[in-house]
């Protein structure tokens, strides 16, 4: 499977009462993944929009990730993204699937994207690479580990963090696959511009 384009990630404060708008206006202008990212414990709610979110994405042939939650994930037959605390990859591979995508959060570190290769992952995601609205206080990672991953790994690599519009560029240039974005993508105005946007994204991506 060709894992490259956009990974548009969602964000509960800043799309509270927009979500499925916003993510509609993000899947008209093209998403290769969308991730459910919501750090809050409501569990009903959660269940809810992720849901939603995942009969969205059959409709644009877009695959969902759900951020954190392999639970959740398994649940709804779609893919997880674990960080470094979000438990172990492997068991994670064996309950989802051979099939199913499963991404890895692996900072500025190269020996811990070999290990999530070793473990099924599917992408490895460096980061951060800008100053992020999101998350702040993420490490931050250079684009020379873009290049020493580019050599090394033979699977999609994701970068994330501070990722726009005029800043994503470089990153493609060194080998990136897959930009996943937050506010660069969802912190616009109008469903229009986040339309916009998410074409002018996959433009970067043609090369
Ligand atoms: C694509 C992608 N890359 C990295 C992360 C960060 O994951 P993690 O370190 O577990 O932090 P949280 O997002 O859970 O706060 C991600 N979610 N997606
Ligand atoms: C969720 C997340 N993880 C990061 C990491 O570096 O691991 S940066 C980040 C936030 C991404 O949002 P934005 O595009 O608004 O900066
Ligand atoms: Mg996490």
């Amino acid at each position: 499977m060709k894992l490259r384009g956009l990974y548009a990630i969602t964000d509960s404060h800043l799309l509270d009462g927009k979500l499925l708008k916003y993510v509609e206006a993000a899947l008209e202008g093209g998403v290769t993944l969308l991730q459910y990212r919501d750090k809050s414990s409501d569990e009903a709610r959660r269940l809810r929009e992720a849901e939603a979110l995942r009969d969205l994405c059959e409709r644009y042939n877009t695959r969902l990730i759900i951020n954190d939650d392999a639970e959740l994930a398994a649940r709804l037959n779609v893919g997880v993204h674990l960080g470094q605390t979000d438990g172990p990859l492997s068991p994670t591979r064996a309950l989802l699937g051979r099939d199913a995508i499963i991404g890895s959060t692996c900072h500025a570190q190269l020996d811990l994207a070999e290990q999530a290769v070793k473990e099924g992952a599917s992408y490895v995601a460096f980061g951060r690479f800008f100053n992020s609205n999101t998350k702040p206080g993420a490490p931050t990672c250079s684009l020379d580990l873009l290049d020493q991953a580019r050599s090394k790994l033979h699977l999609p690599i994701c970068a994330i963090g501070g990722i726009t519009l005029e800043n994503a560029a470089p990153l493609v240039a060194h080998g990136v696959d897959l930009l996943a974005v937050v506010h660069g993508l969802f912190g616009a105005e109008s469903t229009a511009e986040v339309t916009r946007r998410a074409r002018a994204f996959n433009e970067l991506l043609k090369v």
